[in-house]
């Protein structure tokens, strides 16, 4: 039997702590990597999160769905989206524009879900400007030589492309200290590369100082 005093010390004793805050989550690393690969898994999973649609002025490639893979606008609308202040980031990529939607993001994090973005480098970086608090995770091949190759087996990339996103990644190899995490993505080993983020994303909410998403 509680006593009057324990029962009020009981009433009073607050377990909000555990309401997580909701994560803004950047996947990165060099073309190539697997962003698409491991944030396709990450929704085949069925995980909670929101998953960023990425505005961009690229047309799409075969099997790439509106909506899905990306938001695909003419250039006349993506500058009519800079010029209205609608994308929280964008940057031109391999020469096309994309960016990230604002109203997207307010919208997910206000109803209390993750949010999940894949960007290159210097989206991420952006967005640690905007956003000190949030999480980064930069995704690394387990060598180079696989990375190269799943560049070519894709089949999306000319030569002249290809080159430049190889110059890009050497660059953006070196930037590695702008991220909280790393994760490997070995060749066929794409369910383990998902099961590190998810363990990182559950770290994540178990902090005793939560990250808080100003937006
Ligand atoms: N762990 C893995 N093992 C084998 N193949 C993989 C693995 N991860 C991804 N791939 C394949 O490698 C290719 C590149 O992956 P993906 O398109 O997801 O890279 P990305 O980082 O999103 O590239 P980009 O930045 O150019 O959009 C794809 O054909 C994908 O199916
Ligand atoms: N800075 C940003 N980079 C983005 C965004 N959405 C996607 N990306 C990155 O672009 C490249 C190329 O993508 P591809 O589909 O044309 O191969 C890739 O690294 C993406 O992560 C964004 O909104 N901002």
């Amino acid at each position: 039997m509680e006593s009057d005093a324990t029962s009020s010390a009981l009433a009073n004793i607050r377990f909000d702590v555990l309401q997580p805050s909701p994560l803004l989550i950047v996947i990165s690393g060099p073309s190539g990597v697997g962003k698409d690969a491991v944030l396709n898994e990450m929704k085949a999973r069925l995980l909670p999160f929101h998953f960023v649609v990425t505005t961009t002025s690229r047309k799409p490639r075969p099997g790439e769905v509106e909506g899905v893979d990306y938001n695909f606008v003419d250039l006349a609308d993506f500058e009519s989206m800079i010029a209205n202040n609608e994308l929280i980031e964008y940057a031109l990529v391999y020469q096309d524009y994309k960016g990230i939607p604002r109203n997207q993001v307010t919208r997910a994090l206000q109803s209390g879900k993750d949010v999940v973005m894949r960007l290159d480098v210097q989206g991420a970086r952006k967005i640690r400007d905007l956003f000190p608090e949030a999480v980064l995770i930069f995704l690394v091949p387990a060598d180079a030589k696989e990375w190269y190759q799943r560049l070519i087996d894709r089949k999306t990339e000319t030569p002249e492309s290809l080159k430049i996103r190889i110059e890009t990644a050497l660059g953006e190899l070196n930037q590695l200290d702008l991220f909280d995490y790393v994760v490997v993505n070995a060749h066929n080993r794409l369910q383990k590369a998902v099961d590190d983020i998810e363990a990182i994303i559950k770290v994540e909410h178990s902090r005793t100082k939560p990250r808080k998403i100003n937006i």
